[in-house]
């Protein structure tokens, strides 16, 4: 059969944005074009999934166990049971490789609470299986009716900044509920910032200030979401093959980060290598300094063995270390101190002078 690089949608967005809706229109949407697909359901606490789901959280782990078991409220619950998932994940990165070369789409619905998926370890762990396995890509959908207040827009734009560093995939806009609001005002906030200041000013609470600033900060995200923002709606399915052809920008977009990411990661090999080995040629020097003796500007070490260098140590010095040894001798050699004196010796030397130079002996 042949081998399909194929690419996973990983669908976030706040809670009540029509994650659900979405996948289940996108689903449908590649069945029409006769794409194949394999589908997730990540969201432990959801009631029903209204798309045919190949891997459902829900069929190996009870959200209400989870939190009956460990005493935890709703969200502590979800983020539990996503933790418990993740353990997994060498099972589900075999999945999702086996799925890549057999599939077009791998689509990926995830918890209501964003925050459980883009804050949690699992969340990131998870994105990181998709993404070794498969080229990834971030669906981040927001809902138009509730971001033409421009500070939700601007808050939401702040959680779509902090996904996109920490994930480090490629994101899409997908501006869902397209038919209840004409969504083209998010276009004019990302093209001209001014514009969405302006808007902004009309309110002149706290909040309003916070997003001004904000929002002038965010400007170079905005020019990054102009080429990856797209309408759609989950009820009529407008804007499908839009996404459609904006997922396959985002597979080359992939490709241009994992290469980042490798010349990243071989800098930093790189640098490590450089350190160990500076490391290494400075002990190298350290114990050369401590083992040679320089003689005529030669290194008997280099010349000799160790034991032979003992024996050339015995026969070269010419100090005149008195014994018993009296620790100011400049001489580079051994002089070991012995607290045991031979009878014959401390009636030489005298009772209080205990220490001698076991060489020159
Ligand atoms: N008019 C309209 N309603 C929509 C659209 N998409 C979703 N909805 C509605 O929005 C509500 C929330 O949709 P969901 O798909 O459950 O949203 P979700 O983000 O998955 O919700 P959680 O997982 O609970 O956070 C539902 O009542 C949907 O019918 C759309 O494109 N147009």
């Amino acid at each position: 059969m042949e081998e399909k690089r194929n690419i996973s949608v990983l669908i976030v967005g706040m809670a009540g944005s029509g994650k659900t809706h979405v996948v289940q229109r996108f689903l449908s949407h590649l069945s029409m074009k006769k794409k194949d697909f394999y589908s997730f359901n990540l969201d432990p606490a959801c009631i029903t999934t209204p798309y045919r789901c190949d891997v459902d959280i829900r069929d190996t782990i009870k959200y209400k166990e989870v939190m009956k078991d460990y005493g935890l409220g709703p969200n502590g619950g979800i983020m539990t049971s996503l933790n418990l998932f993740a353990t997994k994940f060498s099972d589900l990165f075999e999945i999702v490789e086996e799925q890549s070369k057999i599939t077009d789409y791998i689509v990926c619905d995830t918890p209501g609470q964003i925050e459980i998926f883009t804050w949690s370890a699992s969340g990131t762990l998870i994105s990181q299986t998709f993404s070794a396995a498969t080229p990834t890509c971030i669906v981040y959908v927001l809902d138009v009716t509730r971001v033409c207040d421009p500070n939700t827009f601007v808050s939401n734009l702040l959680y779509a900044c902090s996904i996109l560093f920490r994930f480090r995939l490629p994101m899409i806009l997908a501006v869902n509920k397209s038919d209840l609001k004409d969504p083209s005002f998010v276009m004019d906030w990302l093209s001209d910032v001014t514009v969405l200041l302006d808007k902004i000013s009309e309110d002149s609470s706290y909040l309003a200030s916070l997003s001004r600033s904000l929002g002038l900060m965010l400007d170079e995200l905005y020019e990054y979401f102009i080429t990856r923002t797209v309408n759609i709606s989950a009820v009529t399915g407008a804007g499908m093959d839009e996404l459609l052809e904006m997922l396959e920008k985002a597979k080359e977009e992939y490709t241009e980060l994992e290469k980042e990411k490798i010349k990243e990661r071989g800098a930093v090999e790189m640098d490590k290598f450089e350190a160990d080995k500076a490391k290494e040629e400075g002990k190298k020097e350290e114990e050369d300094d401590r083992e040679d003796d320089i003689v005529g500007g030669q290194s008997i070490s280099h010349i000799l063995g160790k034991g032979e260098k003992e024996e050339e140590d015995r026969k070269e010095c010419h100090c005149e270390c008195p014994c018993p040894c009296s620790h100011s001798c400049s001489c580079s050699h051994i002089h070991e101190k012995k607290e045991v004196v031979e009878e014959k010796e401390k009636d030489i030397l005298g009772d209080g002078l205990a220490l001698r130079c076991d060489r020159i002996a």
